[in-house]
């Protein structure tokens, strides 16, 4: 099995979406991937907007939202903070050992946590303790505006900290007028960093299921993302797993 973990430099950067589209064109691409987002927050996985829900449908995996999500709770925090409020107590091994049940059942993962990389997810995990135990590389998901050099550079430079390999950074959210900020910062980024930005996604004045999949496919170098994750997809028709 191989896979990414979709993290970003704060909650609402637009992961799910990223994760959608991503799952959206490898689909596409006859790919066998599945989707995981182990904790949810703040709404039932059944619900259509949910980002279980969501992800299952432009996956078009096979996997119910139980196995998509095995994990919710009712109020909109981090999950360790919501998990304590319905006197629940979450440990990575229960995620673990779930995960053990539903990881042979595609041959690639797109894997989103819930917020940015040192959410608390439980007891005795943040998210960098999951994407760890998962050992898959990351993606980054960044805002494009003033405030981003330093956000992404602390999410790296953490998760070079903790080990972890990161595949690369996806700025999400472009307007369709960039201010000076959005336009000068990418490159910053990218230089401090170490890390290639993989795509720049403009800001969707709709999101639908066929935008998304298409601002995928035109703005992500989906080539350099595959080569980065040592998948062999280089050309843009079948995607092989090596
Ligand atoms: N490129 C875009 N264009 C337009 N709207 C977007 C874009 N990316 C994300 N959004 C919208 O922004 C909101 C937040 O995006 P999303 O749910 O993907 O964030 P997230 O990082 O997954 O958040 P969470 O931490 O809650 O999981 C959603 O309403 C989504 O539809
Ligand atoms: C509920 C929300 N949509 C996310 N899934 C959870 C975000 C937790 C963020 C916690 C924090 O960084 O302060
Ligand atoms: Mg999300």
């Amino acid at each position: 099995m191989k896979g990414i973990f979709v993290t970003g430099t704060d909650t609402g950067v637009g992961k799910t979406i990223v994760s959608c589209g991503i799952a959206a064109v490898l689909k596409e691409r006859m790919l066998d991937v599945g989707v995981y987002k182990p904790l949810l927050s703040g709404i039932s996985r059944e619900h259509a907007e949910s980002d279980t829900s969501l992800l299952k449908q432009m996956s078009q995996t096979t996997l119910s939202h139980e196995e998509i999500t095995p994990f919710e709770f009712a109020e909109p925090l981090a999950p360790l903070v919501a998990a304590r409020l319905e006197e629940r107590k979450m440990f990575l091994e229960d995620v673990l050992a779930h995960w053990e049940r539903v990881k042979e059942k595609h041959e690639f993962f797109i894997v989103e946590g819930a917020g940015g990389i040192s959410v608390p997810l439980g007891e005795d995990f943040l998210v960098s303790d999951l994407i760890k135990a998962l050992q898959l590389p990351l993606l980054i998901v960044s805002r494009p505006n003033l405030g981003t050099i330093n956000h992404t550079f602390l999410t790296v430079q953490y998760a070079k900290s903790m080990g972890l390999p990161i595949a690369g950074i996806v700025i999400n959210g472009r307007s369709e007028h960039p201010d000076i900020a959005e336009v000068t910062s990418p490159k910053l980024m990218e230089d401090m960093c170490g890390v290639p930005i993989l795509g720049m996604l403009p800001k969707l004045e709709k999101v639908t299921k066929e935008k998304v999949q298409s601002m995928i496919q035109v703005y992500l170098d989906m080539p350099l993302l595959l080569s980065r994750l040592k998948v062999d997809g280089a050309s843009d028709q079948e995607v092989r797993l090596t």
